[in-house]
Order: C-alpha cells, then structure tokens, then sequence
C-alpha cells in the first residue's frame, strides 16, 4: 500500500445550462476549464496521517491508531462506493473537532478527506501512514466546480494508495490518463466527496472533473459531446462568495417545476444547436446560443440563484452585444459570457476592461480541459511543483 508517491490533477467546470435543475432530474451541459486542482500523496512518517490544504489554511495530521477507531464495523465494498449517512458523518465531525459549522464549508473538505479514507481502506482494515497536499488555481466557492476537483483528486489518490486502480505509467514530462473502467471507480467515489461537501449534488461537476471535455448530463448519465464546436468564452468572477443559496423550488414546486421544465428545454435546444454547428457553424447558430442564455438567466433570477454583482455582469456586458449567465451555484461567484466570430477583439477587450472596474477579475478562458491525470512532477509548472513539495 502506497509504496510510492503520487501526483494527480483533475479540473474545474463550467455549466453551460442546467445549473440547480440538474440536481431535480433536468439535462446539464457542462465543459471543463483550464484552471485544476493538484494532489500529491507519498507514504508519510510512520503511524501519521497528515493533510496540508493551503487554499483553505487547513494543515492537519492524525495518528493513524486514532484514526482506526473510527473504521465502520461492516466491510464496505470498494467497487460501490458507500454512501455517508449523517450518523457517520457526525461521528467524522466529532472525531475532528469540527463542531456543528455547517456554514464553514472549509471543514467539509476535511470530512471528505477522512470519509473517502476511511471507507476505501474499510475493506482491508489497514490504513497508511501518508502526506498530503492539495492546491488549486481555481477559486473555492466560486461556481467553478472547485469542490468536485478536489473530490476527483482525492478520489483517485486514494483509491491508488490502496491499489483498487493502479497509477498509469508517466513519461518523463507527460501525464497520463486512467482506464474507462478506472475513471467510472474514482467518479463513483468522487461523488461520495461531493455528497459531504454539497448534501445533495447532481454529480455533473464531479463526472466533468473525472473525464473532462463536454458532456450532456442527465439523472447519473453522462454522454460525452466529442463534436462540440469550440466556443470562446469569457469568465467572470464577481468575488461575491457563493453563500449556501437557497433556491426557491423546494419551496414553490408548483411554481417553480415549469422552470426547470424550460430550463431542461433550453439544454436540449442548446445541445441540438451544437450538433448543428459541428456539421458548420454559421453565425444565426450564435444568435440562438445568445438567446438562450438570456432566457436561462432569467429563469435563474426567478430560482431565486442570482445576485446584484451578477446582474450588473449581464448589463455591462450587453451594453457591448455580449451575453452572458450566471454559471454554478449562483449567489454571486462566476458568469460566463459568449465571445462570438463577430465580437471584434476591441470590443471583448474594452468588456474586460470594464467587468474589472466593477472590481471583477475577468479573463478569456479556454474549455474542454482533459479530465483526473496522473502527472510526472517535470510535468507540472514549477509554481505549483514547488507548493506541494513544501508539505
Ligand atoms: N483546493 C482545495 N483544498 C481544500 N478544499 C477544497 C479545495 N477546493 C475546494 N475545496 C472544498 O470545496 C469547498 C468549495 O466547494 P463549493 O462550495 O461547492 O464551491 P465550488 O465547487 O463552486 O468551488 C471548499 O470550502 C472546500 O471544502
Ligand atoms: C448548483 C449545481 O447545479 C452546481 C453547483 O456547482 P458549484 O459547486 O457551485 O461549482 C449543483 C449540482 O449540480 O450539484
Ligand atoms: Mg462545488
């Protein structure tokens, strides 16, 4: 069991349509970005178990003995991940010290840390001594799925530590991919994680961060969209952080199930408008793109999911012809905004400009991003290759 160390990586995400009504059955469609979360795993000092977390502050370590007390009586099957129950969880919180602060959403990561241990290790009842170290170039909290990669990342290191997936062979300088079959076990209990960190996710950002590129998501079904034109588009981060939005469905299902209806139909119409322009875009296939984030934009509003930081993004950005739409939870966190052929590079430059006067950060990005790798170190940067050499 972890004989060696191991780096991975796995991206953020962003939906393109079906925020929120993915979690109630409804299509989402979703790309990966090119901002990732790094994990690097090696066998740590004998008996401990430590976590060092710089993006949340959190740097934690444990004496493996105290850690076997908390081993759930019955095996759990590696092959289904287990599901956290709140007793388990509770248990978790208690063991940690974490209290009841369900507001702070940085002790959940340290939850799913010890969850996904525990229960891939349950079935052989031992567990390693390791270290840890986990960094991100995405924003937490901000939409952009950045706990869905980090549960990829801890996911697939985990679950190679115990040897249930082996590492595939890296060149020096390269990376490389897990098998189909790999990819559908680290998924599984990358979900687990998100179960942890969001109560009741979807699963699409977890099922981005595994296998990256496009994919339509619906209900635990994922279909890759190979032939998805490649759009630009920028993304915006209002800063305002995302604060356990409640949207108004759970509230006002009557009112509220024709808009996830809608928003379903605006997937699908999304969807079939890629597919078109795959066989040759033309510039009316941008114009039906554009009109279908405005319509989704306002349904999100009526969700109850938008915020003032994010409204001001819209206007902004359409007093230049741009279009654009909250992305992720909502709340305040990111918008995405289309860039078509015909946006003349000064004007995608002067909305730039004028979306980081409202003290946004904003930048063009590129999507379709490969899923979890696992990495070389001479493959990664030299920023990130000295962060996770320093725990
Ligand atoms: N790099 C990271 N290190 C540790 N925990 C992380 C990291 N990135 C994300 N997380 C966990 O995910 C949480 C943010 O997830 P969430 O609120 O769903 O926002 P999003 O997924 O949109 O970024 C953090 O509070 C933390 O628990
Ligand atoms: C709102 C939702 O559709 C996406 C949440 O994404 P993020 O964690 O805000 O990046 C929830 C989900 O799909 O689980
Ligand atoms: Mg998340």
């Amino acid at each position: 069991m972890l004989a060696r160390e191991c780096i991975l990586s796995a991206p953020g995400k962003v939906i393109l349509h079906g925020e929120h009504a993915v979690v109630h059955g409804k299509v989402a469609l979703a790309v990966s970005l090119n901002l990732r979360t790094y994990l690097r795993i090696q066998p740590g000092a004998a008996g401990r178990v430590s976590i060092n977390m710089p993006n949340i502050d959190t740097f934690l370590s444990w004496d493996v003995s105290s850690l076997h007390a908390l081993l759930p009586a019955r095996r759990a099957d590696l092959q289904n991940a287990v599901e956290p129950d709140a007793a388990v969880v509770l248990k978790l919180r208690e063991y940690a010290g974490l209290g009841d602060g369900l507001a702070d959403t940085r002790s959940l990561a340290v939850l799913a840390f010890l969850y996904i241990y525990l229960f891939v290790f349950a079935e052989s009842r031992e567990l390693p001594s390791l270290t840890m170290a986990v960094w991100s170039e995405l924003p937490t909290g901000a939409g952009l799925g950045s706990s869905a990669a980090f549960s990829v990342c801890l996911s697939a290191a985990l679950l190679a530590s115990r040897g249930a997936i082996a590492c595939p062979a890296v060149e020096a300088a390269q990376t490389a991919r897990w098998s189909d079959e790999d990819l559908e076990l680290i998924n599984k209990w990358a979900f687990q994680g998100e179960k942890i960190i969001h109560g009741n996710p979807s699963g699409v950002d977890n099922a981005v961060g595994t296998w990256g590129g496009a994919l339509r998501y619906h209900s635990g079904k994922i279909k890759p969209l190979s032939s998805t034109p490649m759009l630009r588009i920028l993304l915006t981060n209002t800063r305002v952080l995302v604060a356990g939005v409640r949207d108004k469905i759970t509230k006002f299902p009557a009112i509220m199930n024709p808009v996830l209806e809608s928003i379903d139909a605006i997937s699908c119409e999304c969807e079939r408008t890629l597919m078109e322009m795959a066989r040759g875009p033309e510039i009316q296939h941008y114009r039906v793109l554009e009109e279908l984030i405005d319509i989704n934009q306002h349904h999100l509003n009526v969700m109850g999911v938008g915020h003032p930081s994010l409204d001001r993004l819209c206007q902004v950005s359409l007093a230049h012809g741009l279009h654009s739409k909250l992305t992720g939870a909502g709340g305040g966190g990111c918008g995405i905004t289309l860039l078509t052929p015909d946006t003349d590079s000064s004007v995608v430059e002067r909305s730039i400009q004028e979306l980081k006067d409202c003290g946004y950060d904003c930048w063009e990005t590129s999507i379709g991003a490969p899923g979890v790798l696992h990495h070389s170190p001479s493959s990664l940067t030299e920023d990130v290759l000295k962060i996770l050499n320093s725990y």
